[in-house]
């Protein structure tokens, strides 16, 4: 069996990652299995303090079956997407040794021994607050370490990506953009660092959530719905958002709030624009979203410079100011 110390041992690891705003967003599947978008996309990574997953992940000789709860509950784990993480992760899994437990685990062993994992997310889950990214980053980061799969951020987050596409840019702090690649069997579909956590860190982010009710529409099947009936999506992807990413990236770099804001707020109202362009249409705002980007636009307005920008998704509207 796979270690010389008998069946009792038991080697953990655990993980802790924040979750992730889009400011330039993920809307619309190339392929539905992959995960492969149809835009390249731009996010913020909250610090870990704020909405974040913690993921314990075990392994030994002890565990029948592959089993995992998530806050406190057991969940399956038979579903397409959790496989196809651990089937990657198995198979890029090396040898571990830990001398002090006298535990030896040799790369082929991995495909038999059975793991346990436990997750806990700090922020409500399926809730719209994208606790699929959190989770399904700090799934596949954990157990990466547990295996000892030796690659880099960017070859996980072609991973996470199959778990949930927002799951890839949560492997990076700072800021994160997920190139859309074009290779058909997702292998240049990856994420990579922008900038880091320290690069703009008088970034004030807020986040207001509007309501605790369980969103009516999931992301996975409001973008599908979206690609298969609204033609202004296709004029996002081709048109306007690798424009957009260019100036992203530029305003990102240098620290420009204005311009930041202003492609931020634009491309959160398309994101909704293109949901009411969906048959049937998907509302994932509410009055008080409503109301809130009222107040910013009026505040902005006021000041003659953007000072505040929202980004609205499901459920949540979320502001960032910069204090200097
Ligand atoms: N900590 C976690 N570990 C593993 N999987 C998780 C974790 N948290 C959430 N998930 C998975 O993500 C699913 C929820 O994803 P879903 O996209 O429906 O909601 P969301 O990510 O909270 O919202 P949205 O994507 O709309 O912002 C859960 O049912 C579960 O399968
Ligand atoms: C609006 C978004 O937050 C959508 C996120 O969608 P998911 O990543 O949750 O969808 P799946 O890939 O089907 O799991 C925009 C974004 O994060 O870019």
């Amino acid at each position: 069996m796979a270690a010389e110390s008998g069946d009792k041992w038991i080697l953990t690891v655990t993980a802790q990652t924040p979750t992730n705003i889009a400011v330039i967003k993920y809307w619309g599947k190339r392929h539905e299995e992959l995960i492969l978008p149809i835009n390249d996309s731009i996010s913020v990574t909250l610090d870990p303090d704020h909405l974040c997953t913690t993921t314990s992940v075990a392994v030994s000789p002890a565990f029948t079956h592959d089993r995992m709860w998530l806050n406190g509950k057991e969940v399956s784990l038979s579903g397409d997407r959790f496989q196809n993480c651990l089937r990657e992760l198995r198979s890029r899994a090396s040898d571990v040794e830990d001398e002090k437990k006298g535990i030896k685990i040799s790369k082929k062993d991995w495909e038999k021994l059975r793991l346990h994992i436990v997750s806990f997310n700090n922020f409500p889950t399926a809730a719209g607050l994208a606790s699929s990214a959190a989770g399904l980053a700090c799934l596949v980061f954990s157990l990466a370490n547990l295996m000892n799969v030796k690659e880099d951020h960017s070859k996980l987050s072609a991973i996470a990506r199959q778990g949930s596409g927002s799951a890839c840019r949560s492997l990076f702090g700072g800021f994160a953009k997920w190139i859309m690649g074009k290779e058909e069997n997702g292998s240049d579909s990856i994420a990579v660092q922008l900038a880091d956590e320290k690069h703009w860190d008088d970034l004030v982010i807020i986040i207001a959530v509007v309501s605790s009710r369980q969103k009516e529409t999931s992301s996975t099947s409001g973008m599908r719905d979206t690609v298969e009936t609204s033609m202004l999506l296709q004029h996002r992807a081709k048109e306007v958002v690798p424009k957009r990413v260019k100036q992203m990236e530029e305003a990102i770099e240098k620290r420009d709030f204005p311009s930041f804001a202003r492609l931020a707020c634009a491309d959160s109202n398309q994101f909704h624009a293109v949901c009411l362009d969906t048959l049937p249409p998907i509302f994932y705002m509410n009055d008080t979203s409503h109301k809130i980007i009222s107040c910013v636009e009026k505040w902005n307005r006021h000041e003659g410079t953007p000072q505040v920008l929202f980004s609205s998704f499901v459920f949540a509207t979320v502001l960032f100011k910069s204090i200097i």
